[in-house]
This record gives structure tokens, C-alpha cells and sequence, in this order.
């Protein structure tokens, strides 16, 4: 491998170095190779069709547009490569490609070799750490936290807790986080935490806590000031000098900021127009025409001549075109071409290849065990639930309130041919409000989790199952208490009578209610893009299996082809159980007047069409729902995090 400094090889007394802390070994050193690299956009172009002389049809025709073109490129051990160009050039979507992330929406076609090889997704994951633009972060874990979380979850398993311990404590100071340390990371408008320059330390320290053998940052310097950008590039030119592969999109560079680079790659209109050595970009430019005035800060420079003008937009396009075609064909292009080449063929007998070859094998991108995973996501899960009090007070003040409200409504009912109807209500009341405070409780707070899962699970931190099962079991007691209370409350104000084992009856199958609406909601949360879809999905889902409930349309009226609905309903078999646990042992109701439609509970029941009902059937059903609805949740969280 050519490239490898001497610093390459030099040793760090950290918990990381010398050890497989993220790609499988330490040691690991990585050439990373792109070529003839194009990405495709679809959009659908309205386009007239003219149909007689008069009337026109507009039609919609799917139209790619290339954005990147024919990308070339390639990063050695001991390299920074700073991606730049101006806004829109094509850096994030390039980083996309290198990574295998966010590439849903787009065609992607080009070879990726690392060490000589094609480039396998989770290997790569493996190997790799990726610092995305946008920082997404449980915001009531403090910054230490979250630190502990990814090392415990992101180092190798033979790396012991202190220096686990140890090696966070070391990032933390690097990146000069010891003043926000234990500070919550804060949620946006809700729990006001760090700084925004906080957030991106914080951000790019998740990622090097591992020592990555290959690492990827885009816009790493965002948002901070030039000394904290200095310091940011400053790690990863210390973690390039160590021998690894650093490629790092960034803005706009200071001159001192520029002055760190290796090798930077300038990009236009989604082509290269430059790429090689920080220095040689300078004489380059020169020779096409273009030098760079003295004392003007280069990155400005590069990136201002590579930008569309306003107004000047087809000779602009004209010049970069031209430079781009001269970059391919100068020295320094074809010196790109030549390593990229060399990157083809797998060097059995040089270089190991080790790690990426282990990592394929292994087939597992995760580095904790099954165990490991489960016992830290559920102590972040809880953390999460338990770290609000507010909220917690607020979810149960709103419980009370509810609770409170129905039985002053309906309050004390004693049985009479007109308190049924009343009862009745107060029941299918339990049952509607349970459902939709779960269900929207349940889709605002997921939907805004969803992307956190999604990074972290394509970092390889935990598996899908582990992350569902913590996440259910965290939220468990508060899913339970808070219906139960619900139940007490409602139960005894409303006087729906009976003994303790009726009202333990009426709890059980109010908690379960909660608990199916809770999964109803997740499973909604799972297959909607975002929090809107998700809001506008979940009413008209819910309306109808409540109308087939049994208390809007009659249990013996439904009609047959809707028959199937009432088996999907909780509202059914709740609001059944709810009514046979209720009337059943009501032996007598006494006459209002000379009025008797009801001469007891039995009576209600047959004309509500539930007489052969059974509680324990109704029950049953209610768990299987249950587990239907979890399960669905479950599968549609995991067809979330198929890439392609
Ligand atoms: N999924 C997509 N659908 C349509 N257009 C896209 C898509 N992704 C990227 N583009 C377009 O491709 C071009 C390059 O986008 P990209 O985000 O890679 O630019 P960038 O150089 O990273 O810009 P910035 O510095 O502003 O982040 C832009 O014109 C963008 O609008």
C-alpha cells in the first residue's frame, strides 16, 4: 500500500490503538477507491401533450438527472482528504455513496474497491465511522452518557470496561468537552442542553471514540468557531497521521484550516475538477489559467471559481466543464487514475487485508454480544423514560384529570333501566380514551426516535430486536400503572358496582387495551415516513375498528363483508369483555315505572347481542392482538433498516 506514513505505524498508549477497536483490528490500514461514480435522480417532469388544437394534457414523465458524474477518486492510510466545492456541487451525496447511506431515493452505478476489494456494506460498517451532518442524539442523556453508550456498544469485546472508561475520558478531553460533560444534550424547544458546536464535538467524539481504521465526516467544522474548527481537523489530522483513512467534506476552510490538509478533492456540478495534494491544487489552477491571487485564502478561492454565478449560469457551466475535462487529462489526474488502478487488485502478499476479510466472515457488523446490546439499550431506554419528571407528572395529572372528568360525568350510577345506557357509555368511554391517548402518545414520541434507531443501527450498535424488545420492556411499568390508575379512579366514581374481582376484571382488560393501542401506534409509527404521515395515518385506521366496536353499530347488525374489521378490533373484544364482566352477575334491575326492558343483566347482554360471549375468549383475542400489532411493529421497524 503506498501511502502509509511513518507515522502510520507509530503506537498510542490508548484502550483503542494497537487493539481491534472498530474495524476488527487496530492495525487495520485502508485504501479506499471510487471510480466512474454517477448518481441518478428520478423526478417526474410535467410535460403538454397537445390533443386537438384547442385542449392541452399535461402528463407527469419520470426524468433522471445525473447528479454526480463520473467520479474518480481515492484515499490512502495516513491521508486527510478534504471533499470541497460549492453548495449543490455534489460532497454530501458523494459521502452517501462512499458510505452505502441514504442512497434510497437514488440510482447509484461505479466500483468501490477498499484494499483491492469490492466494498461489502457491513464490512464497511465494521471498518468504518461515518459523522453525519445532521446530529441526532437522544437529548436527555448528558454528554458522558451518551460517550459510555457508544462505547459500550461500538468497541470490540475484548476491550475491558475502564479502558473503555478511559478511552472516553480521553476523547472527552481532545475535544475540549470537560466544561459539558454532564450536561443533558438537550431536545430542541423542550430541554435546552448544549451548544450547537457542542453538539458537533459531540458528534464527531461518538465517531473517534472507536479509532476507526477508515472514517468519514461530513461538514465536521459546521457551526464552530475557527478554533474549534482548527481543533476538530486538528484530530482528525492527528488520527490520519496514526495511518488512517480520513475523508472529510468541509465547507469553507480557513487558510490555516486548508494548510492541514493532505490531499483535497474539489468538486463542481457533481464532476472533479481537482484532485491531489493541498499544494499541487495552487499550480494546477495556475497552469489552466486560474492562479490564485497572494494572500487570498485558497479554499475561497477554489471554491468561489467553481461555483455557478447568477445570471452567468451556461458559461459557468462551460468553464468548469472545461477545467474537468484538463483535470482528467493532466499529470495529476492521471496519477489519481493509476492509484485507483492499483486499488483493483487485491495485494495478497503485501499489506493484510485482514479485518475487511474478518469482518465479511463474520458476517455480523455488530461488536457486542446479543447480551451486551440488550443490557445497554435497556439502560438508555429507561434512562429515557424515567428522565422527565415533568413529563411523567404530566402523564399521569392527565390520566387523573380524565379519570376524574368520566366519573363526575357519570357519576355513582345505581342499576335502573336508565342508568344502562349509561354504563354502557361510561364503558366504551375507557375503552376510546385508552386507545387514543396511547396511540398519539405513542406516534409523538417514536416517530422523533425512528432516526436515532436508524443511525445507530447502521453504525452496527445494536440489532433491530434488541432496540424494540429494550424499548417495549422500559416503557412496560408506565404502560401498565398508568391504566391501572385510570381503571381505580374511573371504576370506583362511575359505581360500576360488583366485587374485587370484577374490578380487577375491568383493570386487566383496560391495561391490555392500552397496551394493544400502544403497539397499534408503534406499528403505525414503523411504516409511516415521518411524524405527519404517521399523525394522518392513525385516525382514519382507528375510526373504523371503533365503530365496530359493538357500541355505534349493534354486534348483530354489523354487515357480513365488514364482519372481518370486528376480529382486527380491540374495541370488540374489549368492549365485550368489559360488558359481560359488568351485567353478568347483575341478577335484577329494578322497574322504572311501569317500565321493565331490562329485568336484569343477562337481559342487556342478549340485546346487545353478547349472551354467548365468554370473558375468558374475549381476553384471548385481546393478547393476540397484542402480539399481532407488536409483531407487525416489529416488522415494519425492520424494513426500515434494509439498505439497499
Ligand atoms: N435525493 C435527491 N433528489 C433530488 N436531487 C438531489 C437528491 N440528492 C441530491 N440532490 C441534488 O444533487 C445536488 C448535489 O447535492 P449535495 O447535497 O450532494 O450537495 P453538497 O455539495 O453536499 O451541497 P451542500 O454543501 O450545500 O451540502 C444538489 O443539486 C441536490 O439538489
Amino acid at each position: 500500500m503506498n501511502g502509509q506514513t511513518e507515522a502510520a505505524n507509530g503506537r498510542s498508549s490508548s484502550p483503542c490503538e494497537g487493539s481491534s477497536s472498530s474495524g476488527g483490528d487496530g492495525d487495520g490500514q485502508l485504501t479506499y477507491s471510487w471510480r466512474d461514480v454517477n448518481v441518478y435522480v428520478t423526478r417526474k417532469e410535467k410535460t403538454s401533450v397537445r390533443l386537438t388544437k384547442l385542449a392541452c394534457r399535461s402528463s407527469e414523465k419520470p426524468q433522471e438527472r445525473r447528479i454526480l458524474n463520473n467520479v474518480n477518486g481515492v484515499c490512502r492510510p495516513g491521508e486527510l482528504l478534504a471533499v470541497m466545492g460549492a453548495s449543490g456541487a455534489g460532497k454530501t451525496t458523494l459521502l452517501n455513496v462512499l458510505t452505502h447511506r441514504n442512497n434510497d431515493k437514488v440510482r447509484v452505478t461505479g466500483d468501490l474497491h477498499v484494499n483491492g476489494r469490492p466494498v461489502h456494506p457491513d464490512s464497511l460498517t465494521s471498518l468504518s465511522a461515518y459523522v453525519q451532518q445532521d446530529d441526532l442524539f437522544i437529548g436527555l442523556l448528558t454528554v458522558r452518557e451518551q460517550l459510555i453508550f457508544q462505547a459500550m456498544l461500538r468497541m470490540d469485546r475484548d476491550i475491558t470496561l475502564e479502558q473503555r472508561v478511559m478511552r472516553v475520558e480521553e476523547v472527552i478531553m481532545e475535544l475540549g468537552l470537560t466544561k459539558c460533560a454532564f450536561t443533558k444534550i438537550g431536545v430542541p424547544g423542550r430541554i435546552k442542553g448544549i451548544s450547537g458546536g457542542e453538539m458537533k464535538r459531540l458528534a464527531f467524539a461518538c465517531e473517534v471514540l472507536t479509532n476507526p481504521p477508515l472514517m468519514f465526516c461530513d461538514e465536521p467544522t459546521s457551526g464552530l468557531d475557527s478554533f474549534m474548527a482548527q481543533a476538530v481537523v486538528g484530530v482528525m489530522k492527528m488520527m490520519a497521521e496514526r495511518g488512517k483513512t480520513i475523508i472529510a467534506t468541509i465547507h469553507q476552510p480557513s487558510s490555516e484550516v486548508y494548510a492541514m490538509f493532505d490531499r483535497v478533492l474539489l468538486m463542481a456540478e457533481g464532476r472533479v475538477a481537482f484532485l491531489g495534494d493541498a499544494d499541487a491544487a495552487y499550480l494546477f489552477f495556475s497552469r489552466v489559467g486560474l492562479p490564485c491571487p497572494p494572500n487570498y485564502n485558497p479554499a475561497d478561492f477554489f471554491i468561489s471559481t467553481l461555483a455557478i454565478q447568477p445570471g452567468k449560469d451556461e458559461a459557468c457551466r462551460a468553464a468548469i466543464a472545461t477545467l474537468c475535462d484538463e483535470f482528467a487529462s493532466s499529470h495529476d489526474g492521471q496519477m489519481v487514475a493509476q492509484a485507483i488502478e492499483d486499488n483493483m487488485v487485491a495485494d495478497e502478499s503485501g499489506f493484510p487485508y485482514s479485518p475487511l476479510e474478518e469482518a465479511r466472515v463474520r458476517r455480523s457488523p455488530y461488536r457486542a454480544r446479543w447480551l451486551t446490546q440488550f443490557r445497554w439499550v435497556m439502560w438508555r431506554s429507561w434512562l429515557e423514560v424515567t428522565r422527565e419528571p415533568t413529563l411523567i407528572k404530566v402523564r399521569f395529572f392527565q390520566v387523573f384529570l380524565i379519570a376524574v372528568l368520566l366519573g363526575i360525568i357519570y357519576f355513582q350510577q345505581t342499576p335502573s333501566q336508565d342508568s344502562v345506557t349509561n354504563i354502557n357509555g361510561a364503558i366504551f368511554l375507557l375503552l376510546t380514551n385508552m386507545t387514543f391517548q396511547n396511540v398519539f402518545g405513542v406516534i409523538n414520541t417514536f416517530c422523533v426516535q425512528v432516526p436515532v434507531f436508524l443511525r445507530e443501527h447502521l453504525n452496527g450498535m445494536y440489532r433491530t430486536d434488541v432496540y424494540f424488545l429494550a424499548k417495549t420492556l422500559a416503557e412496560l411499568p408506565f404502560y401498565i400503572a398508568l391504566p391501572f390508575m385510570f381503571s381505580i379512579i374511573a371504576y370506583y366514581m362511575v359505581g360500576f358496582g360488583g366485587n374485587i374481582v370484577n374490578f380487577f376484571t375491568c383493570a386487566a382488560i383496560v391495561v391490555l387495551v392500552a397496551n394493544i393501542s400502544t403497539s397499534f401506534g408503534y406499528m403505525i409509527s414503523c411504516v409511516s415516513r415521518n411524524l405527519n404521515m404517521a399523525l394522518a395515518l392513525a385516525v382514519p385506521l382507528v375510526i373504523p375498528l371503533m365503530l365496530f366496536g359493538g357500541f355505534f353499530l349493534n354486534n348483530g347488525s354489523t354487515p357480513d363483508w365488514l364482519a372481518w374489521v370486528r376480529y382486527a378490533s380491540w374495541f370488540s373484544y374489549g368492549n365485550e369483555a368489559l360488558l359481560i364482566n359488568q351485567w353478568r352477575s347483575v341478577e335484577s334491575i329494578p322497574a322504572s315505572g311501569n317500565r321493565t326492558r331490562f329485568p336484569n343483566g343477562e337481559a342487556v347482554l342478549r340485546f346487545l347481542n353478547y349472551q354467548d360471549g365468554s370473558i375468558g375468549v374475549d381476553v384471548c383475542c385481546l393478547c393476540l392482538l397484542l402480539i399481532l400489532y407488536r409483531t407487525l411493529a416489529f416488522l415494519g421497524l425492520l424494513s426500515k433498516t434494509f439498505r439497499r
